[in-house]
């Protein structure tokens, strides 16, 4: 198996059949919704909150609001009520079915529930699944994380409809030290490696930090790339401010850090300060052009034409060691 990570990839030109970028669509189909973008915000406080899972819902694009310290019931019914989709985030624990009960008990059907653990190749995963298909068949069930081919097939033999992968490439993961497991440092291999055996659609999540790396996950079998760090340190994201040296960061944390669980028990995660880059919606403007500059650069005009292209492996001199064809 190759291993090789976003920095040691580069995707190979194909002619171009455009005359503008423009032309080039890079909208995707990820369940029974088609979203502007392949990439959604980490399910992460300090990333995600309400206000902007309702702007982001409201201007096409995918979003997974997180879990923690949330009446999930009542954010359903509001997201609802505004006439939008709702994509929820779900545990395995008594609680989290209660949340599923509550739902279904109240005819409240959420679009998307993703069920976001730590290690999603797990009994508590399969059996959460079923809960969730029980009582709301109709809802798209995202499953993970988990970084191997055979969690992929159980995860979609249990019945989840996408699978999440990335185990630890995280820029607040700490998992890589403190557990000796994962995928960081290889995720895009690791990407690769499970698109192989996927017949249900890969959420890469993890590890982004260029908008070219979108295109890579799109290459090796993603069809949604979830993305923290990139899109926490924005003036809308919903860490808190901090002034360094007359210089303006907002705090980023990992769900598994001890600032997010309140405790210090498993943490597996840390806190970091990112440089506040402006509005959101102008990142994720650029993001869209530099896609589209992507798949023109595949010679095709739509997001998936990006999986025709050849590649390049780079040592570690950065001189290209394979050309994969
Ligand atoms: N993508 C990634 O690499 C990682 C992401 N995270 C994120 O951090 C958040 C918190 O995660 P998590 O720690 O799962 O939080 P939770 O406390 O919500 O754990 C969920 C349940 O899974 C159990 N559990 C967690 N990890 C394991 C494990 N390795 N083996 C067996 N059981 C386990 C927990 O029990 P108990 O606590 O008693 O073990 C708990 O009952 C999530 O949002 C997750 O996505 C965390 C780590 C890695
Ligand atoms: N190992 C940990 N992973 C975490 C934690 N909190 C979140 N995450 C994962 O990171 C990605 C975001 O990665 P980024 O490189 O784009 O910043 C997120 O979607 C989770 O899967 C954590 O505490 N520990």
């Amino acid at each position: 198996m190759e291993i090789f990570d976003y920095d040691h990839v580069l995707l190979l030109p194909r002619k171009c059949r455009v005359e503008s970028r423009s032309e080039c669509d890079t909208s995707v189909q990820f369940g029974p919704r088609s979203f502007k973008l392949p990439a959604v915000p980490a399910n992460m406080k300090t990333v995600v909150d309400e206000p902007l899972c309702i702007w982001l819902a409201q201007n096409d694009y995918f979003y997974v609001m997180h879990r923690f310290d949330l009446d999930t019931v009542a954010f359903v019914r509001r997201m609802h009520e505004l006439g939008l989709y709702a994509s929820i985030s779900l545990g395995i624990k008594e609680q989290d079915r209660a949340t599923v009960d509550a739902l279904a008990a109240q005819g409240l059907v959420p679009d998307y529930i993703t069920i976001d653990i730590a290690h999603g190749h797990a009994d508590s995963v399969k059996h959460m699944i079923w809960h969730i298909k029980d009582k709301l068949p109709q809802s798209f069930v995202i499953a993970g994380n988990v970084g191997t081919p055979e969690a992929v097939i159980d995860v979609e033999n249990w019945g989840a409809d996408a699978t999440k992968v990335g185990i630890g490439p995280g820029k607040v993961c700490i998992t890589k030290l403190k557990t000796g497991f994962g995928t960081g440092g290889w995720q895009l291999s690791a990407v690769k490696w499970c698109a192989r055996v996927a017949t249900k659609p890969l959420i890469a999540d993890g590890g982004i930090r260029s908008h070219g790396d979108i295109a890579k996950s799109i290459r090796f079998g993603a069809t949604m790339v979830m993305v923290g760090a990139l899109f926490a340190g924005h003036e809308e994201s919903p860490g808190r401010t901090v002034e360094v040296d007359g210089e303006l960061f907002k705090e980023y944390y990992g769900s598994a850090s001890d600032f997010n669980k309140g405790e210090y028990r498993h943490v597996e995660g840390k806190r970091i300060l990112e440089p506040i880059k402006g509005k959101l919606a102008d990142t994720l403007l650029e993001m869209q052009q530099d896609l589209q500059s992507s798949i023109s650069y595949s010679g095709g005009r739509a997001l998936m034409d990006i999986r025709k292209v050849n590649y390049v492996i780079l040592g570690g001199d950065n001189n290209a060691e394979h050309l994969l064809m």
